[in-house]
């Protein structure tokens, strides 16, 4: 069966996406597909919906399901507000349907977008996390990992463990490395896995590292960069509002609000559309190639843009 896939990135977290109708094999598929390129994090499917523009599905390079994907979202946003003629459109995914729209490029040449994350959710329960006794843990260090380095648990709804780390746990990742691959392989604490991703404030904003549930580290990960705002802004280590997210493949705009119980947050950025492909996919187990593919030039607008903002984070990277 050959398809077309557009393979494209959020701050370089990088996928292949698809429209397609409902199947069975699109585990097998993203398996295949991190198989023949290595550049990718997963598999972006885009589906028919019967209460919104259309459904997202997302696989990790494991084959793994995620119930959410910011980066990819915003891809998934310029693919149905192109193919709509919107400027707005809703977009469902596993546990809501979410609003996305097109906004102002960051940078002239480059897509921008930006796409609700919710549902927001610290119990335990919703990663899940299991840690005796205790149905939330919000910046608190956990002395099995360490004394020093507070850690919060969130959902949006996709499971993430966020560290507020010093600048030295950013220039060497194997501490980091180290409990993201416990904590995704057999472990007393995350029976599903977790993003695992470390802070560290900045003059104005945070950078953000995510070693991520099915993938490994990333060059982003949006909704680890969303959550990681919100726990900041809660730390008050920035102003809740627009946080500046700088992160090793670029930098995002994530908005923070909180109203008592009502946690509302935005996630903006690029939605960068790289190459075109043809696939022959012949289902799991056999040589399914890459027939063709063919670049359509606006990486090289995206890479000015990472030249100006990595300013921030060259240190880290
Ligand atoms: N690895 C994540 C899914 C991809 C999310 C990430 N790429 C993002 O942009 O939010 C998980 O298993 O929850």
């Amino acid at each position: 069966m050959e398809m077309i896939l557009i393979k494209v990135h959020g701050s370089m977290n990088t996928f292949y996406m698809f429209e397609t109708a409902e199947r069975e094999d699109f585990a097998q598929i993203a398996v295949r597909l991190s198989e023949l390129d290595p550049e990718i994090d997963g598999i972006l499917v885009i589906l028919p919906s019967s209460v919104a523009h259309a459904k997202m599905r997302v696989f990790n390079n494991d084959g793994s399901e995620a119930s959410m994907c910011g980066n990819g979202l915003r891809c998934v946003a310029r693919y149905v507000c192109e193919r709509d003629g919107v400027q707005e459109a809703v977009v469902e995914t596993m546990k809501a349907s979410l609003r996305v729209k097109k906004e102002e490029t960051l940078n002239e040449g480059i897509e921008t977008y930006a796409v609700e994350i919710s549902p927001v959710s610290f119990s335990l329960s919703s990663l899940p996390m299991k840690l005796a006794n205790h149905t939330e843990w919000i910046a608190k260090p956990l002395p099995f990992v360490s004394e020093e380095i507070p850690f919060s648990a969130v959902a949006v709804p996709n499971p993430h463990l966020i560290g507020i780390v010093p600048p030295e746990l950013q220039k060497d990742t194997s501490h980091q490395q180290k409990w993201a691959q416990y904590f995704n392989g057999t472990n007393d604490y995350f029976s599903d896995g977790v993003n695992v991703s470390y802070v560290t404030p900045m003059d104005d904003g945070i950078f953000v590292r995510t070693y991520e549930r099915g993938v490994g580290f990333t060059n982003a990960c949006g909704t680890a960069m969303t959550a990681s705002a919100l726990i900041s802004c809660m730390a008050g280590l920035v102003p809740y509002g627009d946080v500046a997210v700088y992160n090793p493949g670029g930098m995002v705009k994530c908005a923070v609000a909180v109203e008592g119980d009502d946690i509302r947050l935005q996630l903006t950025g690029n939605a960068t559309y790289l190459s075109t492909a043809k696939f022959d996919w012949q289902g799991a187990g056999t040589d399914s190639r890459i027939l063709s593919s063919e670049s359509l030039e606006e990486q090289r607008r995206y890479n000015e843009f990472i030249e100006e903002v990595s300013t921030v984070s060259k240190q880290f990277v």
